[in-house]
């Protein structure tokens, strides 16, 4: 019998008294003043229990973890079609890099890295208002962790679209190719907004549930995304969800999961937990280090890995 209060507890020790913390990202000003002796940690289960250890309560920047909900609206609204934009393959490459565009047409590598995420905020536009999608996003973030305090952060928001440099070079690259029907200024207004949303692990958990549940979310008893559907993210969430740290987070953890530059990370099991880690410092290749290393502990504790051998 798996205890999970015990281990949950233990792994938030660990992580207190672990020497190195990686990094807080820096070329978001407001992230870089994030202590990075922070840790966080939520696990709800399957049978509707959470268990929580350390800053678990505390909001922070979910950034590129966004992109698992962006992603999902989009496919509600569009469908397969969504494929003819945006690929789904590892890049290899940093979350940020531009360097594959070129030669692949505009057509980013996959939903989970800058680029593709914001082709997924140009289909999310439409021809909609970017504030009237950002309320719709904020929504259906609120839904599916049936919580309404989750808000945007307006100077993270604000401080994204004053450094995004970037970002700005990725959609103008992309508009340059036609892969945007909107303005670069209208997406990124998107973007930049969804990524600065704020969540604890608690509700970030809570939020990931239908992932775990084959595309039911427990709060409402609804359908989020069919089976299918639900299965095809968690394995891109797997292949990409860590840009060129996928591989190694796969090796290491064997969760599909994604990260964001907050120190947020979003882990499935499925059928049976959905985990939420945070801790801002973070290793090179812009994912969390503490983070990374409590999933590694959970998986060895639990045999959660999905390459492991069901229990018996
Ligand atoms: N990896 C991340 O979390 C990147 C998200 C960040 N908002 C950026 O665009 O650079």
């Amino acid at each position: 019998m798996i205890d999970l209060s015990n281990i949950v507890a233990d792994i938030a020790a660990e992580m207190a008294a672990a020497p190195d913390r990686g990094e807080v990202a820096s070329y978001i000003p407001p992230l870089a003043a994030i202590d990075p002796a922070r840790f966080g940690m939520a696990i709800v289960t399957s049978d509707g229990e959470c268990y929580e250890a350390g800053d678990a309560g505390s909001p922070f920047s979910i950034q590129s973890v966004s992109k698992v909900f962006g992603l999902t609206m989009a496919l509600g609204q569009h469908g397969e079609a969504l494929w003819r934009r945006i690929g789904r393959e590892p890049s290899g490459s940093a979350f940020n890099s531009i360097v594959q565009l070129e030669s692949e047409h505009g057509i980013p590598r996959n939903p989970f890295i800058n680029a593709g995420a914001i082709v997924v905020a140009d289909l999310l536009l439409g021809r909609s208002e970017p504030g009237e999608v950002l309320g719709e996003v904020l929504r259906f973030v609120r839904t599916l962790a049936g919580d309404d305090a989750i808000f945007i952060d307006d100077t993270v928001a604000e401080a994204e679209r004053a450094t995004g440099f970037r970002n700005v070079a990725l959609a103008n690259y992309m508009k340059a190719f036609g892969n945007l029907n909107n303005s670069v200024d209208r997406v990124l207004g998107v973007y930049f907004n969804q990524c600065a949303i704020a969540m604890t692990c608690r509700q970030l958990a809570q939020a990931g549930a239908y992932l775990m549940l084959g595309g039911r979310n427990p709060e409402t008893d609804r359908n989020v995304v069919s089976v299918q559907r639900a299965r095809r993210i968690n394995a891109l969430m797997m292949t990409c969800g860590h840009y060129d740290g996928s591989g190694e987070f796969a090796f290491r953890v064997g969760l599909p999961a994604k990260s964001g530059v907050g120190g947020g990370i979003l882990a499935i099991v499925p059928g049976t937990a959905s985990i939420a880690v945070w801790s801002p410092g973070l290793n090179d290749r812009g994912n969390s280090q503490l983070g990374s290393l409590a999933l590694e502990r959970l998986v060895q504790r639990t045999g959660w890995s999905v390459f492991d051998p069901p229990a018996c």
